[in-house]
């Protein structure tokens, strides 16, 4: 897989804070359509990697390109639009309907009101919420309709790429189960090319093509889940993956 049909292409990408490399020389390619884990310890570095994929943090050295183009090259505001974003519990808009919440990107590609509306009805029936929470502000909802309308949110103008962090760090276990499932089977995210973050090795073995583990800013193993259980490359992957 090269660069130019790769979704995203990591080349030698460090950041460091306080003289500290938190993400050290990483090295990573994921193919379009994969679903990628980057699996960890807290403080490993995972979520400072997502965030350097759409620019919320910029790398100090190495490239990162997406669809062969480097995002140095694109302005950030632009690059997120094209890249959906999940964060735990969602992160809507505690001040926006869930209506207006969805349409956040659509509005800035400039979609009109019918257009929005089709596309509204289509992410209510594939994630299964009435249309009783489009008027409702995030906090009058559930964890697991917040969930689902984080999901709605940043797949509303049908972006390929989805990068989420922790995304069901936030509910309790039963609904983190319900929704992890719904998650697995959801046609609409089994093209997409998704980065997920998380420290659960349940969620990274049942959700990724393969998987990432990560420490102290490096990648330790890649690569499908059965082989990090079966043939684990170090003592501290043969732990992690027995938790
Ligand atoms: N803005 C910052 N300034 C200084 N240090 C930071 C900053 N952001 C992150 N760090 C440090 O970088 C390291 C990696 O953080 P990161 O959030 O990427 O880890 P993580 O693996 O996602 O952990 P968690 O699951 O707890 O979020 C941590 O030690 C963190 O304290």
């Amino acid at each position: 897989m090269n660069d130019a049909t790769s979704a995203i292409c990591l080349t030698n990408v460090t950041k460091r804070y306080h003289d500290r490399a938190v993400v050290d020389n990483l090295t990573l390619t994921i193919p379009a359509g994969e679903t990628l884990v980057l699996l960890g310890t807290s403080g490993c570095g995972k979520t400072t990697t997502l965030k350097m994929l759409n620019r919320l943090i910029d790398a100090d050295s190495g490239t990162i390109a997406i669809n062969g183009v480097d995002i140095r090259q694109q302005e950030p505001h632009l690059l997120r639009r094209s890249i959906g974003y999940v964060i735990q519990d969602a992160g809507l808009f505690p001040h926006y309907t869930v209506a207006d919440n969805i349409a956040v990107v659509p509005r800035l590609l400039g979609w009109d009101d019918g257009r929005m509306k089709q596309r509204t009805q289509e992410l209510l029936a594939m994630l299964r919420l009435p249309d009783s929470v489009l008027l409702r502000f995030p906090d009058q909802l559930s964890g697991g309709q917040r969930q689902r309308i984080g999901l709605a949110r940043a797949l509303a103008a049908d972006p390929p790429i989805i990068l989420m962090d922790e995304p069901f760090g936030a509910l309790d276990p039963i609904t983190r189960a319900a929704i992890r499932r719904e998650f697995r089977e959801l046609e609409a995210l089994q093209q997409k090319t998704i980065v997920l973050v998380t420290h659960d090795v349940r969620e990274a073995v049942n959700l990724g093509d393969r998987i990432a583990l990560m420490d102290a800013g490096r990648i330790v193993q890649l690569g499908p889940p059965s082989e990090l259980s079966d043939q684990p490359a170090t003592d501290f992957v043969k732990e992690y993956m027995a938790l």
